[in-house]
Protein backbone atom coordinates (compact mmCIF):
# COMPACT_ATOMS: atom_id res chain seq x y z
CA UNK A 1 0.00 0.00 0.00
CA UNK A 2 1.71 3.45 -0.94
CA UNK A 3 -0.07 6.61 0.17
CA UNK A 4 1.02 10.02 -0.61
CA UNK A 5 0.15 12.66 1.27
CA UNK A 6 -1.08 16.33 0.00
CA UNK A 7 2.65 17.13 -0.57
CA UNK A 8 2.61 14.09 -3.03
CA UNK A 9 5.42 12.62 -0.53
CA UNK A 10 5.42 8.73 0.00
CA UNK A 11 3.13 8.76 3.86
CA UNK A 12 2.89 4.99 4.05
CA UNK A 13 6.34 3.13 2.85
CA UNK A 14 6.63 0.22 0.34
CA UNK A 15 8.23 -1.20 3.46
CA UNK A 16 5.19 -0.37 5.63
CA UNK A 17 6.50 2.22 7.90
CA UNK A 18 5.01 5.25 8.28
CA UNK A 19 7.22 8.40 7.07
CA UNK A 20 10.26 6.53 7.93
CA UNK A 21 9.18 5.68 11.34
CA UNK A 22 7.98 2.21 12.75
CA UNK A 23 4.83 2.93 14.61
CA UNK A 24 2.51 5.75 15.75
CA UNK A 25 4.32 5.76 19.01
CA UNK A 26 7.82 6.58 17.50
CA UNK A 27 6.18 9.88 15.32
CA UNK A 28 5.06 11.49 18.54
CA UNK A 29 7.70 11.01 20.26
CA UNK A 30 10.45 11.94 17.50
CA UNK A 31 8.27 14.59 16.29
CA UNK A 32 6.48 16.42 19.79
CA UNK A 33 8.41 18.36 22.70
CA UNK A 34 8.51 16.26 25.58
CA UNK A 35 6.05 17.81 27.94
CA UNK A 36 3.53 17.68 24.70
CA UNK A 37 4.21 14.36 24.46
CA UNK A 38 3.68 13.23 27.45
CA UNK A 39 0.35 15.00 27.66
CA UNK A 40 -0.67 13.50 24.20
CA UNK A 41 0.48 10.25 25.54
CA UNK A 42 -1.60 10.28 28.55
CA UNK A 43 -4.57 11.12 26.44
CA UNK A 44 -3.71 8.37 23.83
CA UNK A 45 -2.29 5.39 25.81
CA UNK A 46 -4.19 6.26 29.44
CA UNK A 47 -2.68 5.75 32.44
CA UNK A 48 -2.23 2.96 34.77
CA UNK A 49 -2.41 3.53 38.80
CA UNK A 50 -2.33 7.30 37.56
CA UNK A 51 1.06 6.78 36.66
CA UNK A 52 2.78 6.29 32.44
CA UNK A 53 3.31 3.16 32.72
CA UNK A 54 6.57 1.61 33.36
CA UNK A 55 9.24 0.34 31.08
CA UNK A 56 9.94 -3.22 32.25
CA UNK A 57 14.41 -3.56 32.14
CA UNK A 58 14.77 -6.22 30.02
CA UNK A 59 17.38 -8.81 30.23
CA UNK A 60 20.63 -8.21 28.24
CA UNK A 61 20.23 -11.88 26.80
CA UNK A 62 17.05 -11.15 24.85
CA UNK A 63 18.66 -7.63 24.09
CA UNK A 64 21.33 -9.06 22.63
CA UNK A 65 19.27 -11.47 20.74
CA UNK A 66 17.02 -8.89 19.63
CA UNK A 67 19.89 -6.66 18.04
CA UNK A 68 21.55 -9.47 16.46
CA UNK A 69 18.51 -10.39 14.56
CA UNK A 70 16.84 -7.31 13.88
CA UNK A 71 13.47 -7.51 15.58
CA UNK A 72 11.52 -4.96 17.77
CA UNK A 73 11.83 -5.99 21.80
CA UNK A 74 9.67 -3.99 24.06
CA UNK A 75 8.53 -4.34 27.93
CA UNK A 76 5.89 -2.41 29.78
CA UNK A 77 4.60 -2.88 33.04
CA UNK A 78 0.80 -2.34 34.09
CA UNK A 79 0.38 -2.01 38.23
CA UNK A 80 -2.65 -2.66 40.23
CA UNK A 81 -2.95 -1.10 43.94
CA UNK A 82 -1.42 -2.59 46.54
CA UNK A 83 -4.23 -5.06 48.33
CA UNK A 84 -4.29 -6.04 52.15
CA UNK A 85 -5.53 -9.42 51.69
CA UNK A 86 -4.16 -10.77 48.52
CA UNK A 87 -0.47 -10.65 47.26
CA UNK A 88 -0.06 -9.04 44.17
CA UNK A 89 -0.32 -12.17 40.90
CA UNK A 90 2.37 -10.28 38.54
CA UNK A 91 3.22 -12.40 35.37
CA UNK A 92 5.14 -11.90 32.78
CA UNK A 93 3.13 -12.30 29.17
CA UNK A 94 4.71 -12.01 25.59
CA UNK A 95 3.07 -11.70 21.86
CA UNK A 96 5.26 -12.27 18.90
CA UNK A 97 4.82 -10.69 15.49
CA UNK A 98 6.57 -11.81 12.26
CA UNK A 99 6.45 -11.46 8.32
CA UNK A 100 7.05 -15.10 6.35
CA UNK A 101 10.26 -16.03 6.04
CA UNK A 102 11.07 -17.54 2.11
CA UNK A 103 8.70 -16.57 -1.41
CA UNK A 104 5.55 -18.63 -1.20
CA UNK A 105 6.23 -19.91 -4.63
CA UNK A 106 9.06 -22.17 -2.69
CA UNK A 107 8.59 -26.04 -1.43
CA UNK A 108 6.06 -25.78 1.25
CA UNK A 109 8.77 -27.72 3.25
CA UNK A 110 11.24 -25.25 3.25
CA UNK A 111 9.17 -22.36 3.75
CA UNK A 112 7.89 -23.94 6.85
CA UNK A 113 11.39 -24.85 8.20
CA UNK A 114 12.34 -20.98 7.85
CA UNK A 115 9.60 -19.86 10.18
CA UNK A 116 10.33 -22.64 12.77
CA UNK A 117 14.01 -21.14 12.52
CA UNK A 118 12.81 -17.62 12.65
CA UNK A 119 10.57 -18.59 15.28
CA UNK A 120 13.08 -20.25 17.37
CA UNK A 121 15.08 -17.28 18.19
CA UNK A 122 12.17 -14.76 18.61
CA UNK A 123 10.97 -17.71 21.28
CA UNK A 124 14.44 -18.10 23.24
CA UNK A 125 14.51 -14.23 23.19
CA UNK A 126 10.94 -14.57 25.31
CA UNK A 127 12.26 -17.82 27.36
CA UNK A 128 15.49 -15.96 28.17
CA UNK A 129 13.48 -12.77 29.44
CA UNK A 130 11.32 -14.64 31.73
CA UNK A 131 8.00 -14.30 29.70
CA UNK A 132 5.31 -16.95 31.63
CA UNK A 133 2.79 -17.09 28.55
CA UNK A 134 3.44 -16.24 25.35
CA UNK A 135 0.97 -15.86 22.46
CA UNK A 136 2.23 -16.33 18.69
CA UNK A 137 0.24 -14.84 15.51
CA UNK A 138 -2.89 -16.63 13.94
CA UNK A 139 -1.78 -19.24 11.69
CA UNK A 140 2.33 -18.77 12.74
CA UNK A 141 3.30 -21.97 10.44
CA UNK A 142 2.19 -20.61 6.95
CA UNK A 143 1.45 -17.40 4.89
CA UNK A 144 -2.25 -16.37 4.96
CA UNK A 145 -2.89 -17.75 1.60
CA UNK A 146 -6.68 -17.78 2.67
CA UNK A 147 -7.26 -14.81 -0.01
CA UNK A 148 -5.65 -17.35 -2.55
CA UNK A 149 -9.09 -19.56 -2.57
CA UNK A 150 -6.42 -22.50 -3.98
CA UNK A 151 -6.88 -25.82 -1.70
CA UNK A 152 -2.71 -26.53 -1.56
CA UNK A 153 -2.68 -24.40 1.32
CA UNK A 154 -4.57 -27.13 3.07
CA UNK A 155 -1.41 -29.11 3.38
CA UNK A 156 -0.31 -26.83 5.86
CA UNK A 157 -2.99 -27.55 8.14
CA UNK A 158 -1.40 -30.07 11.16
CA UNK A 159 -3.28 -31.81 13.69
CA UNK A 160 -3.16 -30.84 17.16
CA UNK A 161 -0.19 -33.01 18.25
CA UNK A 162 1.40 -32.73 15.16
CA UNK A 163 4.89 -31.02 14.48
CA UNK A 164 4.53 -27.34 15.15
CA UNK A 165 2.92 -28.36 18.91
CA UNK A 166 5.96 -30.84 18.97
CA UNK A 167 8.68 -28.13 18.62
CA UNK A 168 6.92 -25.37 20.91
CA UNK A 169 6.43 -28.31 23.46
CA UNK A 170 10.03 -28.70 24.08
CA UNK A 171 10.43 -25.10 24.10
CA UNK A 172 7.65 -24.64 27.02
CA UNK A 173 9.33 -27.30 28.99
CA UNK A 174 12.33 -25.50 28.90
CA UNK A 175 11.56 -21.83 29.50
CA UNK A 176 8.66 -23.00 32.42
CA UNK A 177 6.39 -21.14 30.32
CA UNK A 178 3.00 -21.48 28.07
CA UNK A 179 2.60 -21.32 24.37
CA UNK A 180 -0.47 -20.32 22.94
CA UNK A 181 0.16 -21.56 19.48
CA UNK A 182 -2.76 -20.56 16.82
CA UNK A 183 -2.58 -23.03 13.52
CA UNK A 184 -4.32 -24.55 10.60
CA UNK A 185 -5.60 -27.46 12.42
CA UNK A 186 -6.33 -31.18 10.59
CA UNK A 187 -9.20 -32.86 12.83
CA UNK A 188 -8.08 -36.75 11.07
CA UNK A 189 -10.33 -37.95 13.68
CA UNK A 190 -13.24 -36.47 12.01
CA UNK A 191 -13.04 -37.17 8.37
CA UNK A 192 -9.54 -34.88 7.98
CA UNK A 193 -12.11 -31.67 8.92
CA UNK A 194 -10.06 -28.39 9.08
CA UNK A 195 -10.29 -25.84 11.53
CA UNK A 196 -8.70 -22.16 12.48
CA UNK A 197 -7.61 -23.26 16.25
CA UNK A 198 -5.57 -22.35 18.95
CA UNK A 199 -3.73 -24.69 20.74
CA UNK A 200 -2.69 -23.79 24.83
CA UNK A 201 0.43 -25.84 25.51
CA UNK A 202 1.08 -25.90 29.62
CA UNK A 203 4.54 -25.00 31.46
CA UNK A 204 5.44 -28.35 31.20
CA UNK A 205 4.79 -29.01 27.27
CA UNK A 206 1.40 -30.63 27.92
CA UNK A 207 -1.60 -29.80 25.67
CA UNK A 208 -3.97 -28.24 28.09
CA UNK A 209 -6.59 -27.78 25.18
CA UNK A 210 -7.59 -25.69 22.36
CA UNK A 211 -9.79 -23.42 20.63
CA UNK A 212 -11.49 -23.22 17.43
CA UNK A 213 -12.03 -19.22 15.56
CA UNK A 214 -15.67 -18.98 16.19
CA UNK A 215 -16.02 -16.34 13.30
CA UNK A 216 -15.28 -16.70 9.89
CA UNK A 217 -14.62 -13.50 7.54
CA UNK A 218 -16.22 -12.93 4.79
CA UNK A 219 -14.94 -9.73 4.07
CA UNK A 220 -12.16 -8.05 1.34
CA UNK A 221 -9.87 -10.91 0.75
CA UNK A 222 -10.43 -12.81 3.75
CA UNK A 223 -12.08 -15.86 2.18
CA UNK A 224 -11.27 -18.17 5.04
CA UNK A 225 -14.87 -19.96 4.84
CA UNK A 226 -13.14 -21.84 1.63
CA UNK A 227 -11.58 -23.28 4.23
CA UNK A 228 -12.98 -24.30 7.65
CA UNK A 229 -15.96 -23.39 8.91
CA UNK A 230 -17.45 -21.55 13.14
CA UNK A 231 -15.48 -23.24 15.74
CA UNK A 232 -17.05 -25.76 18.21
CA UNK A 233 -15.37 -25.20 20.79
CA UNK A 234 -17.46 -22.47 22.46
CA UNK A 235 -15.62 -19.68 24.89
CA UNK A 236 -13.36 -21.98 27.05
CA UNK A 237 -10.93 -20.06 29.82
CA UNK A 238 -8.20 -22.09 29.74
CA UNK A 239 -6.92 -22.30 33.95
CA UNK A 240 -2.82 -21.91 33.55
CA UNK A 241 -0.31 -21.85 36.28
CA UNK A 242 -0.04 -18.44 35.85
CA UNK A 243 -3.74 -17.13 35.24
CA UNK A 244 -6.67 -17.98 33.32
CA UNK A 245 -6.54 -17.18 29.61
CA UNK A 246 -8.65 -17.35 26.65
CA UNK A 247 -8.37 -16.61 22.76
CA UNK A 248 -10.33 -14.76 20.49
CA UNK A 249 -8.79 -15.63 17.35
CA UNK A 250 -8.88 -12.36 14.67
CA UNK A 251 -12.39 -11.53 13.41
CA UNK A 252 -13.82 -12.52 16.57
CA UNK A 253 -12.89 -9.46 17.71
CA UNK A 254 -15.57 -7.58 15.73
CA UNK A 255 -18.11 -9.39 17.57
CA UNK A 256 -18.52 -8.19 21.37
CA UNK A 257 -20.68 -10.55 22.33
CA UNK A 258 -17.65 -13.22 21.84
CA UNK A 259 -15.36 -11.37 23.84
CA UNK A 260 -17.99 -11.22 26.85
CA UNK A 261 -18.36 -14.71 26.93
CA UNK A 262 -14.57 -15.68 27.51
CA UNK A 263 -15.15 -12.75 30.42
CA UNK A 264 -17.93 -14.58 31.33
CA UNK A 265 -16.24 -17.16 31.78
CA UNK A 266 -13.21 -16.14 33.58
CA UNK A 267 -10.63 -14.90 32.23
CA UNK A 268 -8.40 -12.60 33.32
CA UNK A 269 -5.79 -12.16 29.63
CA UNK A 270 -7.42 -12.73 26.04
CA UNK A 271 -5.18 -13.09 23.41
CA UNK A 272 -6.39 -12.01 20.29
CA UNK A 273 -3.86 -13.44 17.48
CA UNK A 274 -4.90 -11.87 14.01
CA UNK A 275 -3.70 -11.41 10.43
CA UNK A 276 -5.18 -8.27 9.00
CA UNK A 277 -4.25 -5.66 6.32
CA UNK A 278 -4.00 -2.03 7.02
CA UNK A 279 -6.59 -0.73 4.24
CA UNK A 280 -9.05 -3.11 5.65
CA UNK A 281 -9.02 -2.52 9.71
CA UNK A 282 -6.02 0.08 11.22
CA UNK A 283 -8.34 2.46 12.21
CA UNK A 284 -10.26 -0.07 14.19
CA UNK A 285 -6.98 -2.19 15.53
CA UNK A 286 -6.49 0.17 18.69
CA UNK A 287 -10.00 0.32 19.69
CA UNK A 288 -11.61 -2.95 19.41
CA UNK A 289 -9.19 -4.77 21.94
CA UNK A 290 -8.69 -1.61 24.19
CA UNK A 291 -12.91 -1.79 24.03
CA UNK A 292 -13.00 -5.30 24.86
CA UNK A 293 -10.36 -4.76 27.87
CA UNK A 294 -12.18 -2.28 29.86
CA UNK A 295 -15.59 -3.44 29.16
CA UNK A 296 -15.00 -7.30 30.11
CA UNK A 297 -12.15 -5.86 33.00
CA UNK A 298 -9.53 -8.13 31.45
CA UNK A 299 -5.95 -7.88 30.04
CA UNK A 300 -6.07 -7.90 25.62
CA UNK A 301 -3.09 -9.08 24.25
CA UNK A 302 -3.21 -8.12 20.54
CA UNK A 303 -0.82 -9.57 18.05
CA UNK A 304 -0.95 -9.04 13.79
CA UNK A 305 1.58 -10.46 11.28
CA UNK A 306 4.08 -8.40 9.61
CA UNK A 307 5.03 -7.78 5.73
CA UNK A 308 3.60 -8.22 2.31
CA UNK A 309 2.73 -11.70 0.95
CA UNK A 310 2.98 -12.76 -2.36
CA UNK A 311 1.00 -15.41 -4.34
CA UNK A 312 1.81 -17.40 -7.41
CA UNK A 313 -1.34 -17.16 -9.00
CA UNK A 314 -3.00 -13.90 -8.94
CA UNK A 315 -6.78 -13.49 -7.49
CA UNK A 316 -9.67 -11.09 -7.83
CA UNK A 317 -11.47 -9.27 -4.63
CA UNK A 318 -14.57 -9.57 -6.46
CA UNK A 319 -14.83 -5.56 -6.33
CA UNK A 320 -14.18 -5.19 -10.19
CA UNK A 321 -10.75 -3.89 -9.42
CA UNK A 322 -7.78 -5.61 -11.01
CA UNK A 323 -6.43 -9.24 -10.02
CA UNK A 324 -3.54 -8.77 -7.89
CA UNK A 325 -1.22 -11.59 -6.28
CA UNK A 326 -1.14 -9.83 -2.33
CA UNK A 327 -3.17 -8.86 0.19
CA UNK A 328 -1.77 -5.49 1.06
CA UNK A 329 0.64 -5.07 4.03
CA UNK A 330 0.19 -7.11 7.52
CA UNK A 331 0.33 -4.08 9.73
CA UNK A 332 2.13 -5.73 12.79
CA UNK A 333 1.05 -3.22 15.73
CA UNK A 334 0.84 -5.65 18.34
CA UNK A 335 0.17 -4.29 21.78
CA UNK A 336 -1.63 -5.29 24.93
CA UNK A 337 -4.46 -3.41 26.55
CA UNK A 338 -5.65 -3.11 30.36
CA UNK A 339 -8.61 -3.43 32.18
CA UNK A 340 -8.10 0.42 33.19
CA UNK A 341 -8.28 1.63 29.97
CA UNK A 342 -4.66 1.87 29.74
CA UNK A 343 -2.38 0.28 26.94
CA UNK A 344 0.88 -0.29 25.64
CA UNK A 345 2.49 1.15 22.43
CA UNK A 346 2.36 -0.70 19.55
CA UNK A 347 5.11 -2.73 18.41
CA UNK A 348 6.42 -1.45 14.93
CA UNK A 349 4.27 -1.26 11.94
CA UNK A 350 6.80 -3.55 9.65
CA UNK A 351 9.63 -5.30 11.87
CA UNK A 352 9.06 -8.47 13.47
CA UNK A 353 8.73 -8.36 17.38
CA UNK A 354 8.61 -9.98 20.66
CA UNK A 355 6.47 -7.35 23.37
CA UNK A 356 6.95 -8.36 26.73
CA UNK A 357 4.55 -7.02 29.84
CA UNK A 358 4.06 -7.69 33.07
CA UNK A 359 0.71 -7.37 34.55
CA UNK A 360 -0.46 -7.84 38.31
CA UNK A 361 -3.62 -9.89 37.25
CA UNK A 362 -4.99 -8.20 40.80
CA UNK A 363 -6.43 -5.18 38.19
CA UNK A 364 -9.28 -7.15 37.10
CA UNK A 365 -11.11 -7.57 39.83
CA UNK A 366 -9.86 -4.23 41.23
CA UNK A 367 -11.60 -2.65 38.37
CA UNK A 368 -14.70 -5.11 38.57
CA UNK A 369 -15.12 -3.63 42.10
CA UNK A 370 -14.30 -0.12 40.87
CA UNK A 371 -16.89 0.17 37.77
CA UNK A 372 -19.28 -2.55 38.65
CA UNK A 373 -19.67 -4.13 35.04
CA UNK A 374 -20.87 -7.19 35.74
CA UNK A 375 -23.10 -5.97 38.65
CA UNK A 376 -24.87 -3.03 36.43
CA UNK A 377 -25.25 -5.72 33.27
CA UNK A 378 -28.69 -6.68 32.32
CA UNK A 379 -27.86 -10.01 31.54
CA UNK A 380 -31.76 -11.69 31.75
CA UNK A 381 -32.64 -8.41 29.28
CA UNK A 382 -29.97 -9.51 26.93
CA UNK A 383 -30.80 -13.25 26.77
CA UNK A 384 -34.66 -12.47 26.66
CA UNK A 385 -33.53 -9.89 23.65
CA UNK A 386 -31.20 -12.59 21.71
CA UNK A 387 -33.92 -15.49 22.52
CA UNK A 388 -36.68 -13.00 21.01
CA UNK A 389 -34.15 -12.16 17.87
CA UNK A 390 -33.34 -15.48 17.06
CA UNK A 391 -36.71 -16.45 16.52
CA UNK A 392 -38.45 -16.29 13.08
CA UNK A 393 -41.14 -14.20 13.64
CA UNK A 394 -38.60 -11.67 15.31
CA UNK A 395 -40.25 -8.34 14.61
CA UNK A 396 -37.51 -5.31 15.91
CA UNK A 397 -38.92 -3.46 18.78
CA UNK A 398 -39.33 -0.19 17.35
CA UNK A 399 -42.02 2.51 18.04
CA UNK A 400 -42.58 5.17 15.55
CA UNK A 401 -43.62 8.79 15.20
CA UNK A 402 -47.23 8.54 14.37
CA UNK A 403 -46.73 11.89 12.80
CA UNK A 404 -44.36 10.43 10.18
CA UNK A 405 -47.11 8.56 8.40
CA UNK A 406 -49.82 11.21 8.93
CA UNK A 407 -50.40 12.77 5.41
CA UNK A 408 -49.86 16.72 5.85
CA UNK A 409 -52.86 18.64 4.91
N1 LIG B 1 -7.80 -13.43 9.86
C1 LIG B 1 -8.91 -12.74 9.93
O1 LIG B 1 -9.88 -13.17 10.51
N2 LIG B 1 -8.90 -11.54 9.30
C2 LIG B 1 -10.05 -10.78 9.07
C3 LIG B 1 -9.75 -9.35 8.89
C4 LIG B 1 -9.99 -8.53 10.09
O2 LIG B 1 -10.79 -8.93 10.95
O3 LIG B 1 -9.41 -7.46 10.20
Amino acid sequence: MDKKNENGEESVNKDGSICGYDSLHTILSANLKPHIYQEVSRLLHGLNCGKPLELVALSANGKALSFEHDFDLQGFCFRADKEFLREPRVVRVGLIQNSIVLPTTLHFLDQKKAIFQKLKLLIDAAGVSGVNILCLQEAWTMPFAFCTREKRWCEFAEPVDGESTQFLQELARKYNMVIISPILERDVNHGDTIWNTAIIIGNHGNIIGKHRKNHIPRVGDFNESTYYMEGNTGHPVFETAFGKIAVNICYGRHHPLNWLAFGLNGAEIVFNPSATVGELSEPMWPIEARNAAIANSYFVGSINRVGTEVFPNPFTSGDGKPQHKDFGHFYGSSHFSAPDGSCTPSLSRFRDGLLISDMDLNLCRQLKDKWGFRMTARYELYAEMLANYSKADYEPQVISDPLLHKKSP
